[in-house]
């Protein structure tokens, strides 16, 4: 079966900020974190999948459908969450049905609404009465019922407490039951991605730095904490990036290329994402 997305060759340039070169791909079956930080390039890659915005070069493919030329298709079979919400404060969920049900072919009333009763959310409520949390599951559950294959979420659970998090993560891993479905999910909010993504794709001023199973990543790196001199003598390929504060060093390395008795641990996604965007970076 095709990969649930395909980005090859992404380009688009704005004043003072470039996407550059983004590729990567996307399975069925998995859940992607994308991270990275404020402003490097993920809600724009987003948009240009979801082409809303013009790109300068590069092509997608979205469940096999390319993206522009068949955006009419690619719209019915994915479910979309974007940060700043999607609906008119003034709608209720009842008007949200109505909508929904003349944008997509295969909308399912009775999902909506089961979902709502399950959130305990009053339908006839304006949006713009409900708080941050049933706001945005009101959009999570309007892209969960039209029969999506795939979820394109950017940011779908900042601002929302650890309570109302999980309740979320439970939908995505309810989603991801069937395995030609797949999620691109965009966050800062690493733990959750511990607990969801099997693959991280991190992108940094613009350029994807490392797109690579969870585990796989995982497995590769760890934390090294050593004087100036040790650090000095480990091989270059050895060291991803490094910190050297007064107190010491620590590196992001190789766990295979480092001798066996140095002190490595493990690193989590966070510490991953900080060094690759705060330490020096070492290729
Ligand atoms: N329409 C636009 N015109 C000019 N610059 C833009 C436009 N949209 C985005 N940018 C710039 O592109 C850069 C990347 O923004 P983007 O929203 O993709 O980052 P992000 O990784 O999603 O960040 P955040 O985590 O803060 O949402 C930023 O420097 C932003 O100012």
């Amino acid at each position: 079966m095709e990969n649930a997305l395909e980005i090859n060759g992404l380009y688009k340039h704005y004043d003072g900020f470039a996407l550059q070169d983004v590729s990567f791909m996307l399975p069925r079956g998995v859940v992607m974190g994308f991270i990275g930080e404020n402003g490097a390039g993920k809600t724009t890659t987003i948009k240009a999948v979801l082409n809303l915005i013009r790109r300068d070069a590069g092509a997608i493919k979205v469940l096999g459908l390319d993206n522009i030329a068949e955006e009419r298709a690619v719209k019915e079979r994915i479910g979309v969450v974007l940060e700043d919400g999607c609906f008119l404060n003034t709608l209720t969920a009842r008007h949200v049905d109505v909508l929904m049900g003349k944008a997509y072919q295969s909308w399912q009333s009775e999902q909506f609404f089961r979902f709502m009763e399950r959130f305990g959310i009053d339908r006839n409520k304006k949006i713009k009465d409900y708080s941050k949390g049933m706001r945005m599951k009101v959009s999570i559950a309007a892209a969960l019922s039209h029969g999506a294959e795939l979820l394109i979420m950017d940011e779908p659970t900042s601002g929302l407490d650890p309570v109302v998090r999980d309740e979320v993560l439970d939908l995505f891993y309810d989603f991801m039951q069937e395995d030609s479905h797949a999620i691109l999910l965009s966050s800062h909010i690493t733990s959750d991605l511990d607990k969801i993504a099997d693959h991280i794709t991190f992108i940094h001023q613009g350029r994807v730095l490392l797109s690579e199973p969870r585990d796989e990543l995982l497995d590769t790196f760890g934390v090294l904490r050593c004087t100036a001199e040790q650090l000095s003598a480990l091989e270059p390929s050895a060291m991803r990036a490094k910190r050297i504060g007064a107190f010491g060093c620590e590196a992001l390395v190789r766990r295979d290329s480092v001798p066996a008795n140095w002190p490595v641990e493990a690193a989590n996604i966070e510490q991953i994402m900080l060094f690759l965007t705060r330490g020096e970076e070492q290729r």
